[in-house]
């Protein structure tokens, strides 16, 4: 049977009013502030109100090196939570925000699939609550006050060849990756050049996802270098005495939205940074807020454990106090066939010798979980084209490790398709968890970067660029080194090369920059070629969308 397509499926859903929602969550009525009937925004009340109630288990849901497509983390999170309330638990999701970017070109949106999605979808992929409208204009203004600093005399002598904040906007546009600003004469501005990252790679994404209350956000805002000055001192927004502005234009954003899956489970979706280019986890708020209304917050980090995982458990962790209880890893059967050498056009035909190959990818991200402390369990999220022999290999290649595994049927059955898998989830969260983030925050940053490349991603070592050499001295005389590391790096490999598949052997992740983030708290590693702005592919996704006689979304996935 056809299963319908993501958009045809949420658009027959039976949504109940948000405020019911929130009502059966134990919210009180001014705690929630809907925008609709069926979108609300939550009052951080409800975070003091409750601060003594006990929390709910965290589960955190990953997945291997992902095909372009993405291999269902939203909807194994969504299946998950659905299936866990099926079983009489009380669950609730947290999610990340979609970026336009992705959902006008080729990766899709983020509220998961099938039977297993977040709705209202289309609200949610579009402009939602606006909150990443509110984040790209924040970051835009603070470059505005920065560019009209300058043009009035520059009293902190800023260097316009050291300005660090640029622009973002919410789209793919490669073209505007690299600009000049201030053009056309001295009424224009200082003439400097600048550039476009897209909105969720900001600081100020960051800042919000990581901040714990409204003055915690100031603070983190107040901390954010801008640029350096001729004689090379870093100058911050408080130098420039905007962080109140900045803080007013983020205050509502600030706040986590309360919406509901197909199954009117609820969910709390917050903040949308990317996990290649930035820490890729929803927000500390989101997901402290979602342990006080559940029993289980199943929650999910952006693309491989090497990205999102590694970053909730090493950042996330420690901003939020966040201890989680257990990690819901995501295989599936097309990923690790493309692992095994499978070019992707062919995917999607049964290769049981590229699978045995490609496990070794699973494997990899298996040992990193462990390494963290966690229990784990392995859902294969099944694909209609997934043989029973290939499935056989997988769950035979856990079993034969001892690792725990579950077939996931959630984007064709919905909770119910995932209810042994919750079940599975419920033994193995019992058993003990000895979690600790991989490194000391006392070790200097070049040696978090090493800890992290071979730990998580089996690299013999680190390179760093003269550029990014010069950039770990600077950290040091200006007291950042005990900052962790936020890695940007390509999701589809476990090294810094898109292309190699697999588990790649003998070779050395090469850091070409390094970006100070002091108002979210952490240093940046750029590596190999990944972009802080993406392109748009060769067919955007943007041809197929339109709006329909009765006013809904046209080609929405
Ligand atoms: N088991 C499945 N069968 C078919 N399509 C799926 C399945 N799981 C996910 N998808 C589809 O794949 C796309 C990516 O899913 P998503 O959950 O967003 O992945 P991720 O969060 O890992 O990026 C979505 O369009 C979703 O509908
Ligand atoms: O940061 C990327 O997230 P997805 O893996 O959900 O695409």
């Amino acid at each position: 049977m056809r299963v319908p397509s993501d958009i045809e499926i949420a658009q027959q859903a039976e949504m109940l009013k948000i405020t019911e929602i929130a009502e059966k969550l134990g919210i009180e009525e001014h705690e929630v502030e809907p925008y609709g009937h069926y979108k609300g925004k939550l009052s951080l009340d409800i975070l003091h109100r409750r601060k003594e109630d006990k929390d709910g288990k965290v589960i955190l849901v990953t997945a291997v090196n992902p095909t372009p497509a993405g291999e269902g983390k939203s909807t194994v999170t969504v299946g998950l939570g659905q299936a866990l309330n099926k079983v009489g638990k009380k669950a609730v999701v947290a999610l990340r925000e979609p970026s336009l970017g992705p959902t006008m070109g080729m990766k899709g949106g983020a509220c998961g699939g099938g039977y297993s999605q977040v709705v209202p979808m289309e609200d949610i992929n579009l402009h939602f609550t606006g909150d990443i409208h509110a984040i790209t204009t924040a970051h835009n203004a603070l470059t505005a006050l920065v560019d009209n600093h300058i043009h009035r005399g520059n009293e902190l002598g800023l260097d316009v060849r050291k300005l660090t904040w640029k622009r973002v906007m919410d789209m793919n546009d490669r073209s505007l990756r690299q600009v000049v600003a201030g053009l056309g004469g001295p009424l224009q501005g200082v003439p400097h050049e600048t550039g476009f990252d897209i909105t969720v790679a900001s600081e100020l994404m960051a800042v919000l996802c990581l901040a714990d209350s409204i003055n915690d956000l100031r603070n983190r805002i107040r901390k954010i270098v801008i640029g350096y000055t001729y004689e090379d001192l870093p100058v911050t927004v408080k130098d420039l005495g905007v962080e109140g502005a900045l803080t007013l234009l983020l205050k509502d954003a600030l706040k986590p939205n309360l919406v509901q899956t197909l199954e009117n489970t609820p969910a709390l979706i917050h903040g949308g940074p990317f996990a290649n280019i930035a820490h890729g986890c929803n927000s500390v708020l989101a997901t402290k807020m979602a342990s006080k209304l559940g029993d289980y917050v199943v929650t999910e980090a952006g693309f491989g454990a090497d990205l999102g995982a590694e970053k909730f458990l090493n950042i996330k962790t420690r901003a939020g106090n966040i201890k989680p209880a257990l990690v819901v890893v995501v295989a599936t059967i097309r990923a690790l066939k493309m692992h095994g050498g499978v070019p992707k056009d062919n995917l999607k035909e049964e290769n049981t010798e590229a699978l045995q190959k490609g496990l070794a990818n699973l494997e990899k991200h298996i040992e990193s979980i462990h390494s963290f402390g966690l229990p784990h369990v392995v859902a294969i999220n099944r694909f209609s084209h997934d043989t029973p022999a290939e499935i056989e290999i997988l769950k035979e290649f856990c079993h034969s490790r001892d690792i725990q595994v579950e077939l996931a049927d959630v984007w064709e059955s919905g909770g119910e398709g995932g209810k042994k898998l919750a079940e599975k989830v419920l033994n193995e969260i019992e058993k003990p968890s000895n979690f600790s983030p991989l490194y000391s925050l006392d070790l200097p940053v070049e040696q978090k970067i090493n800890n992290i490349a071979t730990a998580v991603y089996g690299a013999d070592g680190v390179n760093f660029s003269s550029g990014a050499a010069a950039q770990l001295k600077k950290i040091k005389e200006h007291g950042w080194d005990n900052l962790p590391v936020c890695m940007a790096k390509t999701q589809y490999s476990l090294s810094d090369d898109p292309a190699q598949f697999g588990r790649p052997q003998n070779f050395r992740i090469t850091v070409r920059e390094l970006r100070v983030s002091a108002g979210a708290g952490f240093i940046v590693a750029l590596t190999g070629n990944v972009m802080t702005m993406p392109g748009l592919p060769k067919r955007p996704g943007a041809l197929d969308m339109d709006v329909n006689d009765e006013g809904g979304a046209v080609g929405l996935f």
